[in-house]
This record gives C-alpha cells, structure tokens and sequence, in this order.
C-alpha cells in the first residue's frame, strides 16, 4: 500500500464482461480474461481480488485458471486476496485454510475472507496458519451488500451488534502487532448510505489494530468519497475494492490502467484531504 497505493482490484469474469470483451464464456474466456486483468494492473496496484465464484462455475479447468493467475499475480508484485469467502466446522476449516494459506498449495495466496457465521472461533485454522506463514485473513464484518444488516446488525445475547462483535474478536487477534496485524475486516464502502453514523462504528474500525478490505465502489453505488465518512480516522488502514468499476473498461491493457488509476487518483485524494 506504501509503495503502489492501497487499491485494490477485482478479477471477476462475469459472464457479461466475458461477452463485453468478445470473449467466450468458456475456460478459454476465463484464461484470456484473468490474463489480461494480471498483466494490466499487477504490477501497479497493491493488490488484486480473484473472485473464486466466477472460476469454480468452470470446475476444475476453472480452478486451473485461477491457480495460474494467483501465480502470475504474485510473481508480478501484486497482493492476492483470494474471495472465497471460507467458513466451516473447525475440522473442515483446516482443510480450506490449507487450501489457500497453506505453504506449497496450488492456489496459495496472501490472503483469505473468511465469513464467521459459523462461529468466529471455527475459523481458528485459518487464523493460525495465516500467522504461521506470513499470510493474512479479511473476515466479514459489515458486508456491502443491503442484506447483510439484518444478520451483522443483531443482537448478541451480550448486547453487542453481531459485526461488533467480529471486529472485537480481529482486535485480540492483532493485539500488540506494528504496524498492523494481518487479521483484516471486510467492511462495505456502501455502508455511507445508511442511516446513522455513516452505517458503521469508526472508532471499532481503528480498534481492530488491522486492514479493512472495503468493496462496494462503482457498480454497487459506493464512491471514494464516501470512504471518510464510513471509515473516520481509519481511512489510511482501508483498502479499498473495486471490480466491475475498472473491468468495464477492458479489454485493453492502456483503459484498464487508466481505469485503476483513476480510482486510484479518487481515493488518494479522499486521503489526501483528511476529510
Ligand atoms: O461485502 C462484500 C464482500 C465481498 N464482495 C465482493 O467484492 C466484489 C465486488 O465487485 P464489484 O463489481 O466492485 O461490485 C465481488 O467479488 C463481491 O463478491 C462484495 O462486493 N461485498
């Protein structure tokens, strides 16, 4: 983030975009399209989000896909945030932490989401092999999709908001870390647009003590200058997402640049103006 700024882009080969590229919705498509996004951007942005959902449509020829753009993603300086969005029983949790954080792992990336509704404590096999290898892990907190409230928003029989509750349990994970742990929170951008203090608890988002993965900019209506309001004084530890807002512009390799490095531009300058 430092070095490139804290971008971070999606690689989500939508059917439509497939079509929109002149591509087919095939492994073919897939392979042309992850392709184009890596050598665009993975050597400018600070990271790149391969939406997993979007490889397994194609099976195992889908997930050969991915396994290669995770390599060449990497290779090329970029961060992998693998979306798999991961969360289970402890024993099967083992299983998918070995899947993406696991040293040697075909589709071994630098990090994870992970989603906690089976418990925050069954993702602790994620948890200790990301801290084991270097990796890190974003567990959803408030996700930015308008759904996501009526689970993350409840009550805990301790009186605290589910999502509260998530970032507190992050916060012990990332106690005493510098500059930052590696146990990140999804956040929504989207969040601005709900009633309230800007939907969210800015004060918690700094407490976790980590990175704050925030989708929700450009097609799901979200702009970077919503991220003052929602993130407060957190802003500088958010890394903001965004997909289709940059991949629309393909299949270019100068628009999508141009596409980054306009949103780039728009959230530096949020940043920049300490609003
Ligand atoms: O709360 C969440 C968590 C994950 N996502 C994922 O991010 C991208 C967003 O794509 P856009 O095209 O920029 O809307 C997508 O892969 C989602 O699954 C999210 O949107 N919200």
């Amino acid at each position: 983030m430092d070095e490139r700024g804290p971008l971070c882009v999606g690689i989500d080969p939508h059917p439509s975009l497939l079509a929109d590229w002149g591509l087919p919705d095939d492994p073919q498509g897939l392979e042309r399209f992850a392709g184009t996004v890596v050598e665009a951007l993975a050597g400018r942005v600070a990271a790149l989000k391969p939406q997993a959902a979007f490889f397994e449509r194609f099976g195992s020829r889908g997930i050969a896909v991915l396994e290669r753009a995770v390599a060449e993603a990497r290779a090329a300086g970029a961060l992998v945030i693998m979306d798999a969005k991961r969360g289970d029983i402890g024993s099967t949790m083992t299983a998918y932490a070995e899947a993406y954080l696991g040293e040697g792992a075909p589709l071994f990336s630098d990090a994870v989401t992970l989603s906690p509704y089976l418990g925050f404590g069954a993702l602790r096999p994620a948890l200790d092999l990301a801290r084991a290898n270097g990796c890190g892990v974003f567990v959803l907190a408030r996700t930015s999709n308008p759904e996501g409230a009526e689970v993350q928003t409840a009550t805990t029989a301790a009186g605290r908001q589910v999502g509260q509750e998530v970032l507190e349990r992050l916060a012990a994970e990332n106690a005493g870390a510098r500059p930052l742990g590696s146990f990140g929170a999804v956040v929504g951008a989207t969040l601005a647009a709900e009633p309230g203090e800007g939907g969210g608890v800015p004060g918690e988002w700094l407490a976790i003590n980590g990175p704050l993965l925030a989708p929700g900019i450009g097609a799901q209506g979200a702009a970077a200058a919503d991220l003052p309001r929602v993130f407060g004084p957190a802003l500088s530890r958010v890394v903001p997402h965004v997909s289709r807002g940059v991949l629309r512009h393909g299949p270019h390799l100068a628009a999508l640049r141009e596409a980054a490095a306009r949103e780039a531009g728009q959230i530096a300058r949020v940043a920049g103006s300490g609003a």
